[in-house]
Protein backbone atom coordinates (compact mmCIF):
# COMPACT_ATOMS: atom_id res chain seq x y z
CA UNK A 1 0.00 0.00 0.00
CA UNK A 2 1.50 3.33 -0.97
CA UNK A 3 1.84 5.51 1.97
CA UNK A 4 1.59 9.72 1.57
CA UNK A 5 4.27 11.99 2.87
CA UNK A 6 1.56 12.90 5.36
CA UNK A 7 0.82 9.49 6.41
CA UNK A 8 4.76 8.83 6.98
CA UNK A 9 4.84 11.48 9.20
CA UNK A 10 1.47 10.08 11.05
CA UNK A 11 3.67 7.15 11.45
CA UNK A 12 6.69 8.09 12.33
CA UNK A 13 4.53 10.30 15.47
CA UNK A 14 3.13 6.88 16.40
CA UNK A 15 6.31 5.11 16.45
CA UNK A 16 9.19 6.91 17.16
CA UNK A 17 7.29 10.23 19.02
CA UNK A 18 8.32 12.53 16.17
CA UNK A 19 7.01 16.41 17.46
CA UNK A 20 3.70 17.12 15.92
CA UNK A 21 5.06 21.03 15.54
CA UNK A 22 7.74 19.00 13.55
CA UNK A 23 5.32 17.43 11.10
CA UNK A 24 3.89 20.58 10.36
CA UNK A 25 6.67 22.35 9.47
CA UNK A 26 7.47 19.55 7.06
CA UNK A 27 4.40 19.66 5.85
CA UNK A 28 4.75 23.34 4.92
CA UNK A 29 7.80 23.02 3.64
CA UNK A 30 6.68 20.16 1.45
CA UNK A 31 3.87 22.78 0.39
CA UNK A 32 6.63 25.13 -0.81
CA UNK A 33 8.38 22.89 -2.43
CA UNK A 34 4.66 21.17 -4.21
CA UNK A 35 4.35 25.41 -5.68
CA UNK A 36 7.90 25.61 -6.81
CA UNK A 37 7.45 22.51 -8.60
CA UNK A 38 4.58 23.77 -10.26
CA UNK A 39 6.80 26.91 -11.07
CA UNK A 40 9.60 24.76 -12.78
CA UNK A 41 7.35 22.87 -14.46
CA UNK A 42 5.74 25.90 -16.37
CA UNK A 43 9.05 27.75 -16.89
CA UNK A 44 8.67 30.00 -19.29
CA UNK A 45 4.66 29.91 -19.68
CA UNK A 46 4.77 30.99 -15.78
CA UNK A 47 7.28 33.40 -16.45
CA UNK A 48 9.41 32.40 -14.19
CA UNK A 49 13.07 31.89 -16.13
CA UNK A 50 16.12 34.66 -16.62
CA UNK A 51 17.84 36.80 -14.50
CA UNK A 52 16.37 38.66 -11.33
CA UNK A 53 18.15 41.79 -12.06
CA UNK A 54 19.08 42.12 -8.37
CA UNK A 55 22.52 40.13 -6.19
CA UNK A 56 22.20 37.92 -3.24
CA UNK A 57 24.42 38.51 -0.25
CA UNK A 58 27.10 36.26 -1.64
CA UNK A 59 27.12 38.57 -4.41
CA UNK A 60 25.85 36.26 -6.90
CA UNK A 61 23.02 37.10 -9.55
CA UNK A 62 19.73 36.10 -9.12
CA UNK A 63 17.45 34.22 -10.99
CA UNK A 64 13.87 35.24 -11.05
CA UNK A 65 13.15 31.82 -9.79
CA UNK A 66 15.68 32.27 -6.92
CA UNK A 67 13.48 34.93 -5.80
CA UNK A 68 10.76 33.57 -6.28
CA UNK A 69 11.67 30.24 -4.75
CA UNK A 70 12.47 32.03 -1.69
CA UNK A 71 9.20 33.89 -1.20
CA UNK A 72 7.26 30.52 -1.62
CA UNK A 73 9.53 29.15 1.29
CA UNK A 74 9.14 32.13 3.23
CA UNK A 75 5.46 32.80 3.04
CA UNK A 76 4.94 28.84 3.88
CA UNK A 77 7.00 28.21 6.99
CA UNK A 78 6.50 31.43 8.45
CA UNK A 79 3.02 30.49 8.70
CA UNK A 80 3.55 27.25 9.96
CA UNK A 81 3.50 28.39 13.80
CA UNK A 82 6.11 25.92 13.82
CA UNK A 83 9.26 28.22 13.73
CA UNK A 84 11.23 31.09 15.40
CA UNK A 85 13.61 31.98 12.69
CA UNK A 86 13.93 31.29 9.14
CA UNK A 87 17.69 31.82 7.33
CA UNK A 88 18.24 31.86 3.52
CA UNK A 89 20.89 31.56 0.81
CA UNK A 90 18.63 34.89 -0.66
CA UNK A 91 18.38 36.93 2.15
CA UNK A 92 21.62 38.18 4.20
CA UNK A 93 19.97 38.75 8.10
CA UNK A 94 18.15 36.03 9.87
CA UNK A 95 14.16 36.50 9.23
CA UNK A 96 11.44 36.83 12.20
CA UNK A 97 7.90 35.78 11.44
CA UNK A 98 5.49 38.31 11.24
CA UNK A 99 3.76 39.66 14.06
CA UNK A 100 0.17 37.71 13.12
CA UNK A 101 1.99 34.21 13.08
CA UNK A 102 2.40 32.07 16.00
CA UNK A 103 6.06 31.29 16.83
CA UNK A 104 7.48 27.46 17.49
CA UNK A 105 10.72 25.80 18.78
CA UNK A 106 12.50 25.26 15.52
CA UNK A 107 14.64 27.53 13.26
CA UNK A 108 15.01 26.27 9.51
CA UNK A 109 17.44 26.93 7.11
CA UNK A 110 17.24 26.94 3.13
CA UNK A 111 18.71 27.31 -0.20
CA UNK A 112 15.28 28.02 -1.83
CA UNK A 113 16.44 27.20 -5.39
CA UNK A 114 19.63 25.26 -5.66
CA UNK A 115 21.62 24.77 -9.29
CA UNK A 116 20.80 28.33 -10.16
CA UNK A 117 22.50 28.37 -13.12
CA UNK A 118 20.61 25.43 -14.82
CA UNK A 119 16.95 26.74 -14.19
CA UNK A 120 17.31 28.73 -18.03
CA UNK A 121 18.45 25.43 -19.38
CA UNK A 122 15.66 23.12 -18.07
CA UNK A 123 18.43 20.58 -16.11
CA UNK A 124 17.66 19.45 -12.52
CA UNK A 125 17.28 21.97 -9.50
CA UNK A 126 16.07 21.88 -6.36
CA UNK A 127 15.41 22.82 -2.80
CA UNK A 128 18.03 22.27 0.27
CA UNK A 129 16.04 22.48 3.88
CA UNK A 130 17.82 22.08 7.48
CA UNK A 131 15.95 22.19 10.61
CA UNK A 132 17.45 22.64 14.13
CA UNK A 133 15.92 23.32 17.33
CA UNK A 134 15.98 26.78 18.79
CA UNK A 135 16.92 27.08 22.61
CA UNK A 136 15.37 29.94 23.61
CA UNK A 137 11.90 30.05 21.40
CA UNK A 138 11.17 33.71 20.90
CA UNK A 139 9.80 36.04 18.01
CA UNK A 140 13.25 38.15 17.60
CA UNK A 141 15.56 35.25 17.18
CA UNK A 142 19.02 36.63 16.26
CA UNK A 143 22.04 35.07 14.02
CA UNK A 144 23.68 33.35 17.50
CA UNK A 145 20.47 31.26 17.59
CA UNK A 146 21.69 29.77 14.00
CA UNK A 147 24.89 28.94 14.91
CA UNK A 148 25.12 25.52 15.69
CA UNK A 149 26.54 22.48 14.86
CA UNK A 150 25.10 20.53 11.90
CA UNK A 151 24.94 17.35 14.61
CA UNK A 152 21.73 19.39 16.03
CA UNK A 153 19.42 19.30 13.07
CA UNK A 154 16.49 17.40 13.58
CA UNK A 155 15.67 16.95 10.18
CA UNK A 156 17.07 18.23 6.40
CA UNK A 157 16.01 17.11 3.29
CA UNK A 158 16.05 18.37 -0.16
CA UNK A 159 13.22 18.22 -3.18
CA UNK A 160 14.54 18.01 -6.51
CA UNK A 161 12.69 18.93 -9.57
CA UNK A 162 14.19 16.88 -11.91
CA UNK A 163 11.97 14.74 -14.88
CA UNK A 164 9.95 13.54 -11.08
CA UNK A 165 9.75 16.05 -8.42
CA UNK A 166 11.12 13.94 -5.39
CA UNK A 167 11.72 15.14 -1.80
CA UNK A 168 14.36 13.26 -0.31
CA UNK A 169 14.30 12.99 4.12
CA UNK A 170 15.75 12.71 7.43
CA UNK A 171 14.64 12.60 10.38
CA UNK A 172 17.73 11.22 11.87
CA UNK A 173 16.53 7.19 11.07
CA UNK A 174 17.44 6.62 7.56
CA UNK A 175 16.79 7.99 4.62
CA UNK A 176 13.52 8.05 3.04
CA UNK A 177 11.99 9.16 -0.65
CA UNK A 178 8.99 10.53 -1.80
CA UNK A 179 7.94 11.41 -5.58
CA UNK A 180 5.10 13.79 -6.31
CA UNK A 181 2.27 12.34 -7.60
CA UNK A 182 1.41 15.27 -10.26
CA UNK A 183 -2.09 14.29 -11.06
CA UNK A 184 -3.37 14.43 -6.95
CA UNK A 185 -0.52 16.98 -6.01
CA UNK A 186 0.35 14.22 -3.34
CA UNK A 187 3.98 13.17 -2.20
CA UNK A 188 3.79 9.11 -2.03
CA UNK A 189 6.88 7.19 -0.45
CA UNK A 190 8.64 5.76 -2.78
CA UNK A 191 11.84 4.44 -0.86
CA UNK A 192 12.72 3.69 2.02
CA UNK A 193 15.97 2.84 4.13
CA UNK A 194 17.98 4.68 1.01
CA UNK A 195 22.14 3.31 1.36
CA UNK A 196 25.22 4.56 -0.03
CA UNK A 197 27.75 1.38 -0.45
CA UNK A 198 30.97 2.20 1.18
CA UNK A 199 32.80 1.48 -2.30
CA UNK A 200 32.75 3.84 -5.29
CA UNK A 201 33.31 4.16 -9.12
CA UNK A 202 32.03 7.51 -9.82
CA UNK A 203 33.51 10.93 -8.98
CA UNK A 204 32.01 14.43 -9.05
CA UNK A 205 33.94 17.76 -8.76
CA UNK A 206 34.17 20.63 -11.46
CA UNK A 207 37.39 19.63 -12.75
CA UNK A 208 37.96 23.57 -14.01
CA UNK A 209 39.42 24.73 -11.04
CA UNK A 210 41.99 22.38 -10.87
CA UNK A 211 45.03 24.64 -10.89
CA UNK A 212 43.23 26.13 -7.80
CA UNK A 213 42.95 22.92 -5.80
CA UNK A 214 45.13 22.04 -2.57
CA UNK A 215 48.29 19.70 -3.16
CA UNK A 216 45.74 16.51 -1.35
CA UNK A 217 43.04 17.05 -3.91
CA UNK A 218 45.00 17.25 -7.40
CA UNK A 219 46.57 13.79 -5.92
CA UNK A 220 43.24 12.23 -4.83
CA UNK A 221 42.14 13.46 -8.47
CA UNK A 222 44.90 12.17 -10.38
CA UNK A 223 44.39 9.06 -8.72
CA UNK A 224 41.41 8.30 -10.03
CA UNK A 225 42.28 9.62 -13.34
CA UNK A 226 44.98 7.13 -13.90
CA UNK A 227 42.40 4.02 -13.59
CA UNK A 228 43.29 0.59 -13.95
CA UNK A 229 46.74 1.55 -14.64
CA UNK A 230 47.32 3.56 -11.34
CA UNK A 231 47.63 3.03 -7.49
CA UNK A 232 43.61 2.39 -7.20
CA UNK A 233 43.53 -0.23 -9.83
CA UNK A 234 40.27 0.32 -11.17
CA UNK A 235 38.53 2.85 -13.47
CA UNK A 236 36.45 5.46 -12.69
CA UNK A 237 33.27 7.52 -14.16
CA UNK A 238 32.75 11.16 -14.13
CA UNK A 239 29.43 13.36 -13.80
CA UNK A 240 29.04 16.71 -13.02
CA UNK A 241 25.50 18.64 -13.34
CA UNK A 242 26.17 21.83 -11.38
CA UNK A 243 23.35 20.91 -8.75
CA UNK A 244 24.22 20.03 -5.70
CA UNK A 245 21.01 18.41 -5.14
CA UNK A 246 21.58 16.16 -8.35
CA UNK A 247 24.49 15.05 -7.33
CA UNK A 248 23.40 13.93 -4.17
CA UNK A 249 20.27 12.75 -5.67
CA UNK A 250 22.60 10.39 -7.76
CA UNK A 251 25.07 9.41 -4.85
CA UNK A 252 21.99 8.44 -2.71
CA UNK A 253 21.01 5.75 -5.29
CA UNK A 254 23.59 4.43 -7.22
CA UNK A 255 26.85 5.86 -5.13
CA UNK A 256 29.99 7.78 -5.31
CA UNK A 257 31.78 10.34 -4.06
CA UNK A 258 30.86 14.64 -4.48
CA UNK A 259 33.55 17.21 -3.92
CA UNK A 260 33.74 21.33 -4.00
CA UNK A 261 36.95 21.64 -2.66
CA UNK A 262 38.65 24.52 -1.09
CA UNK A 263 40.79 26.44 -3.26
CA UNK A 264 42.97 29.45 -4.00
CA UNK A 265 40.51 31.35 -5.79
CA UNK A 266 39.56 33.55 -3.21
CA UNK A 267 41.24 33.16 0.28
CA UNK A 268 38.52 34.47 1.87
CA UNK A 269 36.30 32.06 0.61
CA UNK A 270 37.09 28.46 2.01
CA UNK A 271 34.66 26.39 -0.36
CA UNK A 272 31.72 27.51 -2.29
CA UNK A 273 29.37 25.79 -0.92
CA UNK A 274 27.72 26.83 2.01
CA UNK A 275 27.49 25.46 5.63
CA UNK A 276 23.92 25.67 7.38
CA UNK A 277 21.90 25.21 4.35
CA UNK A 278 24.04 23.32 1.99
CA UNK A 279 26.29 20.89 3.57
CA UNK A 280 24.70 19.94 6.59
CA UNK A 281 21.34 18.86 5.24
CA UNK A 282 23.23 17.20 2.84
CA UNK A 283 25.36 15.35 5.51
CA UNK A 284 22.68 14.70 7.24
CA UNK A 285 21.02 12.50 4.80
CA UNK A 286 24.65 10.77 3.62
CA UNK A 287 25.59 9.98 7.50
CA UNK A 288 22.10 8.83 7.79
CA UNK A 289 22.41 6.83 4.55
CA UNK A 290 25.52 5.18 5.76
CA UNK A 291 27.86 7.66 3.88
CA UNK A 292 30.56 10.16 4.84
CA UNK A 293 30.67 13.60 5.05
CA UNK A 294 33.78 16.04 5.55
CA UNK A 295 35.62 19.48 4.82
CA UNK A 296 38.18 17.24 4.17
CA UNK A 297 39.76 17.83 7.62
CA UNK A 298 36.61 16.88 9.90
CA UNK A 299 33.13 15.51 10.22
CA UNK A 300 31.29 18.56 8.43
CA UNK A 301 28.26 18.04 10.90
CA UNK A 302 31.00 18.80 13.81
CA UNK A 303 31.58 22.31 12.35
CA UNK A 304 30.70 25.02 14.42
CA UNK A 305 29.20 27.68 12.47
CA UNK A 306 31.00 31.23 12.85
CA UNK A 307 28.65 32.97 10.52
CA UNK A 308 25.32 32.21 9.22
CA UNK A 309 26.37 32.37 5.25
CA UNK A 310 29.72 30.86 6.00
CA UNK A 311 31.10 28.37 3.59
CA UNK A 312 32.66 25.19 3.75
CA UNK A 313 34.56 22.38 1.23
CA UNK A 314 32.62 19.55 1.14
CA UNK A 315 33.84 15.99 0.45
CA UNK A 316 30.55 13.81 0.78
CA UNK A 317 29.43 10.28 -0.16
CA UNK A 318 31.07 6.93 -0.55
CA UNK A 319 32.69 6.28 2.50
CA UNK A 320 35.74 4.68 1.67
CA UNK A 321 36.73 7.20 -0.82
CA UNK A 322 35.74 10.51 1.91
CA UNK A 323 37.83 8.54 4.09
CA UNK A 324 40.49 8.07 1.71
CA UNK A 325 40.76 11.92 0.42
CA UNK A 326 40.42 13.30 4.15
CA UNK A 327 43.44 10.93 5.09
CA UNK A 328 45.34 12.61 2.16
CA UNK A 329 44.26 16.54 3.78
CA UNK A 330 45.70 15.05 7.00
CA UNK A 331 48.75 13.31 6.04
CA UNK A 332 49.13 16.75 4.00
CA UNK A 333 48.29 18.95 6.82
CA UNK A 334 50.90 17.08 9.61
CA UNK A 335 53.58 16.92 6.44
CA UNK A 336 53.91 20.64 6.97
CA UNK A 337 53.90 21.19 10.33
CA UNK A 338 56.63 19.00 10.69
O1 LIG B 1 29.26 26.38 -11.08
P1 LIG B 1 30.14 25.53 -10.23
O2 LIG B 1 31.33 26.27 -9.71
O3 LIG B 1 30.47 24.22 -10.84
O4 LIG B 1 29.29 25.26 -8.91
C1 LIG B 1 28.26 24.35 -8.84
C2 LIG B 1 27.77 24.30 -7.44
O5 LIG B 1 27.16 25.55 -7.10
C3 LIG B 1 25.85 25.33 -6.64
O6 LIG B 1 24.99 25.47 -7.71
C4 LIG B 1 25.46 26.37 -5.64
O7 LIG B 1 24.07 26.47 -5.46
P2 LIG B 1 23.14 27.75 -5.82
O8 LIG B 1 22.58 27.60 -7.19
O9 LIG B 1 22.13 27.61 -4.73
O10 LIG B 1 23.99 28.99 -5.66
C5 LIG B 1 25.82 23.87 -6.18
O11 LIG B 1 24.57 23.33 -6.17
C6 LIG B 1 26.74 23.22 -7.20
O12 LIG B 1 27.34 22.06 -6.74
MG1 LIG C 1 22.79 25.86 -3.70
MG1 LIG D 1 20.41 28.63 -4.30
Amino acid sequence: MSLSLHQYLAREEALHGLDPVLTRLLTSVSEACKAISFKVRNGALAGVLGAAGTSNVQGEDQKKLDVISNDIFVEAVARSGAVCGMLSEEVETVMSVPEDCPVGPYLIAFDPLDGSSNIDINVSIGSIFSVLPCVRPKRDCVEADFLQPGRNQVAAGYCMYGPQTQLVLTLGRGVVMFTLDPTTGTFILTREDVRVERAAKEFAINCSNMRHWEAPVKRYIAELLEGKTGVRGKDFNMRWIAAMVAEVHRILQRGGIFMYPRDHRDLSKPGKLRLMYEANPMSMLIENAGGAATTGRQAILDVVPEKVHQRVAVFLGAAEEVELVTGYHLESDAGMER
